[in-house]
């Protein structure tokens, strides 16, 4: 019996992730802010899928080392966000069509107290919203002819309120309530393109760590993985992807029956005294 598990359990591990990838095998994906973090990582995976791919970001170095490493079948395009139709355009031109789109941008944003600071939350939903918004309704015609896939990257922040992040929480919320409305009325209207919302924690890109690492008393989850599950979610047509499963599903769970207690227990997680009163910006800060 023993034996039988030992063999039988990493041969069903092996099936299962042959299936998974053939499932990308061949498709044309978009994956936006794919010059570092998860981005990246989700651009390396898809590549060895065998997907052809299009992706996005500002930076034309941080995206050619990217492109560097993929295989011939990639084609780069780079734009800022107020390109968003551009660059689903230049989908039809260089891959003939979309069958997935995953929307994984963010811009710059500050961890610490709100500063008040109205503009910069308007730049922010103009990044973080808007253009997810406009490049899928430039998408929704190659997608509907497709039945394809949305996949919006969004996070905890985007689910519960978290302190130190009130602009970029804002932006995470807006998410959910476009996605999940427009859901419903691709259900109504019989429109087979599927949309998988991420929920995502706390994730070891450098970005993430430099910001919040010496702050949070939460360890961060690997962005390869978190990759793979994103992928893995999209194209399983889920609802909602969860990672780390138990580290976010239960606070939303506690969210929905004891919000003060997951409140109370969320601020527990944060270092206080390294927070102060200033802005911690990015390096990267132009937002
Ligand atoms: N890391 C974490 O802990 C968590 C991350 N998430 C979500 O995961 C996703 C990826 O995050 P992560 O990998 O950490 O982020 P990174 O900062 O590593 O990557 C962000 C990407 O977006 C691009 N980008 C930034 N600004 C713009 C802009 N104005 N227009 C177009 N592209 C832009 C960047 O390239 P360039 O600057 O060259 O444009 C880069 O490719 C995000 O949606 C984030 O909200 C959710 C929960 C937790
Ligand atoms: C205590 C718990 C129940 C779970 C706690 C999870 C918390 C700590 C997780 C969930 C979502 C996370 C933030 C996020 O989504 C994205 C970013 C952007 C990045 O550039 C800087 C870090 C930051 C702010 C993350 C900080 C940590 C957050 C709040």
């Amino acid at each position: 019996m023993g034996r039988l598990q030992k063999i039988l359990i990493p041969f069903l591990g092996l099936v299962l992730a042959f299936w998974f990838y053939s499932m990308l095998k061949g498709k044309r994906v978009i994956v936006t802010g794919a010059s570092t973090g998860i981005g990246e990582e989700m651009a390396y995976h898809l590549a060895r899928m065998g997907s052809h791919i299009l992706i996005t970001a500002r930076t034309e170095t941080k995206l050619q080392k990217v492109n560097g490493k993929l295989s011939t079948h990639t084609c780069v395009f780079m734009a800022d966000m107020a390109f968003a139709e551009h660059v689903v355009k230049e989908a039809q031109t260089s891959l003939g069509g979309l069958d997935m789109l995953i929307l994984n941008h963010v811009g710059t944003s500050y961890f610490g107290y709100f500063d008040g600071d109205v503009g910069h939350i308007r730049k922010l939903l103009e990044i973080n919203f808007l253009s997810y918004v406009a490049m899928t309704v430039s998408a929704l015609p190659m997608l509907k002819e497709s039945e394809g896939s949305i996949v919006v990257v969004s996070s905890m922040a985007g689910k519960v309120g978290f302190p130190f992040t009130v602009p970029y929480s804002a932006t995470k919320f807006a998410l959910d309530g476009f996605f999940s409305s427009l859901r419903q009325e691709f259900h109504i209207q019989n429109i087979n393109v599927s949309i998988t919302l991420c929920i995502l924690g706390f994730i070891d890109t450098d970005r993430a760590l430099h910001a919040a690492a010496d702050v949070l008393l939460v360890p961060p989850a690997p962005r390869t993985e978190c990759a793979l599950e994103i992928l893995k979610g999209g194209a399983l047509r889920r609802r909602e992807l969860y990672y780390r499963y138990g580290s976010t599903r239960l606070p939303l769970l506690l969210r929905d029956c004891a919000a003060e207690l997951l409140d109370r227990l969320v601020r527990s997680r944060y270092r206080l005294d390294r927070i102060g009163t200033g802005q911690r910006r990015h390096p990267s800060a132009g937002n």
